[in-house]
């Protein structure tokens, strides 16, 4: 074969340690090896090179040299996985995350499968079609204020084949109207307040887009009042509200949320323990 390279996976490994701990260098790595440059797990585990031509050789630079900018893998590989499904991503949305999975697993034990559901910043729509493509039967309807959003959020619930209409709308300043009724309102707002940033890693600051980020730090619960005060005109009697929270505010959301007549409150906490999901109903 002419003009091939062979590539170890050692080096691979090394390169991006340069840029990364050895732990996310192994994570990172692997991802690179099997799911980008198609080497099997077992010649993976067994260190073998990897054979590749120029182009390829290429590609794989222009790979790390997105890694070492701090570019997340999923905006690399255009993908990520949320409950087994595939979704396309792009710097214009946000990540789907493994504690919203937790609140998708949550809403699917406990709404009816004809529900009326809305979804408030559906962001790459990875709640909405999840709910849609489990309940067939359910009314799915999804908000968000960025069109590149509701763009991922369309080609994700074609391409999945889910029944989501979705609206561009701005929940701080919409009117509802007279005939709009939802058994449930599930949201993942902007819950980082701005304080937080200092800690957060720079895939993360560099890359996902702010507006579905961050709310002021006086002001943590903007849209979760904001939603709340819709809710109880927009939500069936018996309805429910399933809030994603930052895990700082979960007293604080149910209190607020109390004062505004929900009853039968929870906060539940999501696999590491914080507060991240609160339920109230109507
Ligand atoms: C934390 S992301 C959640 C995305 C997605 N639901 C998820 O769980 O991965 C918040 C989303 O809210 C949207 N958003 C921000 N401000 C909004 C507003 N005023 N009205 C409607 N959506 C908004 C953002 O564009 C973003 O897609």
């Amino acid at each position: 074969m002419p003009n091939v390279m062979n590539i170890s996976v050692a080096h691979i490994r090394r390169t991006l340690q340069e840029s990364y701990s050895a732990q996310e260098a192994a994570n990172l790595s692997r991802i690179v090896c099997c799911e980008i440059l198609g080497q099997t797990a077992v010649d993976y585990y067994l260190g073998k090179d990897i054979i590749l031509s120029p182009k390829e050789m290429q590609d794989l630079d222009g790979i790390l040299a997105r890694l070492h900018n701090f570019e997340p893998i999923q905006y690399i590989q255009g993908t990520a996985r949320f409950l087994e499904r595939s979704y396309h991503v792009a710097p214009g949305v946000l990540i789907p995350r493994p504690e919203t999975e937790e609140l998708v697993e949550t809403m699917l034990k406990e709404i009816a499968s004809d529900a009326r559901v809305l979804d408030i910043g559906t962001g790459s729509g990875c709640i909405a079609v999840s709910l849609s493509k489990a309940f067939p039967d359910a009314k799915v309807t999804a908000w968000d204020i960025s069109d590149e959003a509701l763009n991922i959020a369309r080609r994700n619930n074609d391409m999945l084949g889910g029944n989501v209409r979705f609206l561009r709308q701005n929940v701080l300043t919409y009117t509802p109207g007279d005939s709009e009724c939802y058994d449930v309102i599930v949201s993942n707002p902007p819950y980082v307040t701005e304080s937080e940033k200092q800690t957060m890693e720079r895939n993360v600051l560099d890359w996902e887009p702010f507006s579905a980020l961050f709310v002021p730090d006086n002001d943590p619960l903007l849209f979760y009042r904001r939603i709340a005060e819709l809710g109880k005109t927009m939500l069936a009697p018996g309805g429910r509200l399933y809030f994603e929270i930052n895990r700082a505010y979960g007293e604080a959301t149910a209190t607020m949320l109390c004062e505004q007549g929900y009853t039968n409150l929870q906060v539940l906490k999501d696999i590491s323990g914080n507060d991240r999901i609160v339920i109230a109903e109507r």
